[in-house]
């Protein structure tokens, strides 16, 4: 499998009642595992009109003015949640901030809800887009897909139980109650001859959960390295389909059998790119260490338990830490306007 963009599986077997195809799929997708943590999915259960509306409603969204964006800040709280603007974050040392904006979203979590309450991972009340003319359709389109694509990331991780010789429904526990993460993202194109060692959209990163399930719009950019071979390979958009990429608790629980792989997005293409990762988290109580098969008797786990709280929070605040050090040391305004972004030298 060397050399290659992660491959498109027909995930349909899961719902058949064909075993010989379910056992493909479930090898297919434990090669992937072992190789470098990606595979693209169709044949799942995502209505391509849902996937539709809501690209819709991001690139509504992110035509807004800028002040409206604002008003919904993902500064303004503490559980990431609201917009952030072009240049807020950096993934790679040594890179210019990246070229993108975004809105988190997620369960929307009252203020009386325990998870809020205690202070749960990226737990709160949505920020909403209140003038956009259709705020409600936008919260219930929203809404449906976070519920939706987290049915399909249990389905996935039934899969990659049974690719680990575990019950397909091991990760049950992990997904009670599991937080997980919508981020609507848009990369405005970059100079075609801008520096390539230093302009990003998102700086190569692995990502920090137990999946991610992205849903890239038509416009590519994506890329995933290939420590074989030591070259980056172009995700092209397959209409309708998830890029599935394990996260980093994917290392702790398989001892480093399974990869969680470095990707990055330098959008070339001249036009507007938007891109809907889905990024599930977990119930942020359960505790993550090595799983049963992936490490002999002998052996001791390379990582100690973790909660899925101590694994994911605090890793994006290092990146917002990266820009913001940015800004301070090249004595600019916080926020680069885009424009100039991919002028910055870096020294
Ligand atoms: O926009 C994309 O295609 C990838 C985004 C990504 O890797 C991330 O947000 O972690
Ligand atoms: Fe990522």
């Amino acid at each position: 499998m060397a050399g290659a963009a992660p491959p498109v599986l027909d995930f349909s077997p899961f719902y058949g009642n064909d075993k010989q195809a379910l056992a493909k799929l479930v090898e297919e997708v434990r090669q992937c595992c072992l190789h470098n943590g990606f595979f693209q999915i169709v044949g799942h259960r995502v209505p391509a009109e849902l996937q539709q509306a809501v690209f819709t409603q991001v690139k509504k969204f992110f035509d807004l003015p800028l002040e409206s964006k604002e008003k919904i800040s993902r500064e303004t709280n503490s559980w990431y949640r609201g917009y952030e603007r072009v240049g807020s974050q950096i993934f790679e040392d040594g890179t210019a901030p990246d070229l993108k904006e975004g809105l988190y979203l997620g369960e929307d979590i009252p203020k009386d809800h325990p998870y809020f309450i205690h202070k749960k991972l990226n737990s709160g009340p949505n920020l909403w887009p209140e003038d956009l003319d259709d705020v409600e359709a936008f919260k219930s389109i929203s809404m449906q897909y976070y519920w939706t694509v987290l049915e399909l990331a249990r389905d996935v991780l039934s899969v990659i139980a049974q690719t680990l010789g575990l019950d397909a429904s091991f990760f049950n526990e992990f997904t009670k109650d599991a937080v997980a993460t919508v981020r609507c993202l848009h990369y405005p194109p970059q100079p075609k001859d801008s520096d390539e060692t230093i302009s990003r959209g998102i700086g190569a990163h692995t990502d920090f959960g137990a999946i991610t399930l992205l849903m890239q719009g038509d416009v590519d950019g994506l890329q995933v390295y290939d420590k074989t071979t030591n070259e980056w390979f172009d995700v092209e958009p397959v209409k309708g389909a998830y890029v599935v990429n394990l996260g980093n608790m994917f290392m702790r629980w398989s001892n480093d059998t399974y990869v969680s792989n470095l990707h990055r997005v330098i959008n070339k293409s001249g036009k507007e790119r938007y891109s809907v990762p889905f990024f599930l988290s977990g119930n942020p109580d359960y505790v993550i260490e090595c799983l049963p098969n992936c490490r002999k008797e002998s052996e001791d786990p390379k990582y100690p338990p973790i909660t899925v709280q101590e694994a994911v929070g605090g890793n994006y605040n290092k990146t917002y830490g990266a820009a913001d050090e940015f800004y301070r040391k090249n004595g600019m305004i916080k926020q680069a306007p885009v424009s100039t972004a991919q002028e910055i030298t870096v020294e």
